[in-house]
């Protein structure tokens, strides 16, 4: 069963103009799906919907079968939201007290809030800085913490949008093993990212999102089989190819479409194979 599920969700900032229109997908333990597309598509109204930070005019999140809204607010210490511009949750005056505010909400002894707290920000990497106020940090800095902050408290799902932005290879690196490591622990995870590298190293599905729905392709592995079983390019190169010979995410959602709707991937791939060689 899908640990967090949108199912046929529709949301409009405005009525006449709806962003989302449709969408389904779902996630279940241990896996990562990354949402991807154009600038302006959706994916961060996405995941501010799968969040329950914001309402669907129709359709329904679920969370474990059962619809979010009806869960919260205690649902919420089981979901971690990264949003994209890390301002955006960083309001403590230092980053020990940022990583720490989570834990200390819930009401956890200051000695284990204390242990938690050193432990994550070992893992990224953010030892040094404990003492520094979130603003005088650079944005990939900023964007560690805030990842930190949600980390801490062990959520059952992680959206994050746009984790690896802003990052040297170091930060990057540290933001993918925590994903692999959440992943690897059965946490469900959903990412929505421009970065072809990491959809394609730490996702174990992707999902394009066009004209407000989503296109799911198979899995990577499928895709990997179907168009480049002759071809020795890594898989991320593959796919950046393949997205701009077709002329955007738009064409190669519309391709896994047609290939879905196909029921064979590899055939309905094998067209465009030839365009990478
Ligand atoms: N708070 C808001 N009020 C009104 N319109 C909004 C708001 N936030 C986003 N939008 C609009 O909704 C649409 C989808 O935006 P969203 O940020 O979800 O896209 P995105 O796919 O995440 O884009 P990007 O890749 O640039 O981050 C855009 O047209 C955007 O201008």
């Amino acid at each position: 069963m899908p640990v967090i599920e949108a199912r046929g969700v529709w949301f409009g900032y405005t009525r006449r103009a709806p962003v989302l229109r449709g969408v389904s997908l779902r996630a279940g333990p241990g896996e990562v799906v990354a949402l991807a597309g154009p600038t302006g598509c959706g994916k961060s109204t996405l995941i501010l919907v799968l969040a329950g930070l914001l309402r669907p005019s129709r359709g329904e999140v679920l969370l474990d079968g059962r619809p979010l809204h009806e869960q919260l607010p205690g649902a919420r210490r089981r979901i971690g939201v990264l949003f994209q511009n890390p301002d955006d949750q960083l309001f403590n005056p230092t980053v020990y007290d940022e990583i720490a505010y989570a834990l200390r909400s819930l009401g956890t002894p200051e000695d284990e809030v204390r242990a938690r707290v050193e432990e994550t920000t070992e893992r990224l990497g953010l030892q040094g800085l404990l003492d520094r106020p979130p603003y005088r940090l650079s944005v990939g800095q900023r964007r560690l913490v805030a990842l930190a902050s949600i980390l801490v408290y062990n959520p059952d799902v992680l959206l994050l949008d746009e984790p690896t932005a802003n990052l040297d290879r170091r930060g990057v690196e540290a933001i993918a093993d925590a994903i692999r490591e959440a992943a690897e622990q059965g946490k469900t995870v959903v990412m929505a990212s421009h970065d072809l590298d990491a959809i394609a190293e730490l996702s174990t599905r992707t999902c394009i999102l066009r004209d407000g729905r989503a296109e799911c392709m198979p899995t990577l592995e499928a895709l990997r089989e179907g168009l480049f079983e002759e071809t020795p390019l890594p898989l991320p190169l593959c796919i950046r190819l393949l997205r701009d010979r077709l002329g955007g995410w738009n064409k190669l959602a519309e391709t896994i479409a047609k290939a879905r709707k196909a029921k064979a991937p590899g055939h309905c791939f094998s067209d465009t194979s030839a365009l990478v060689r």
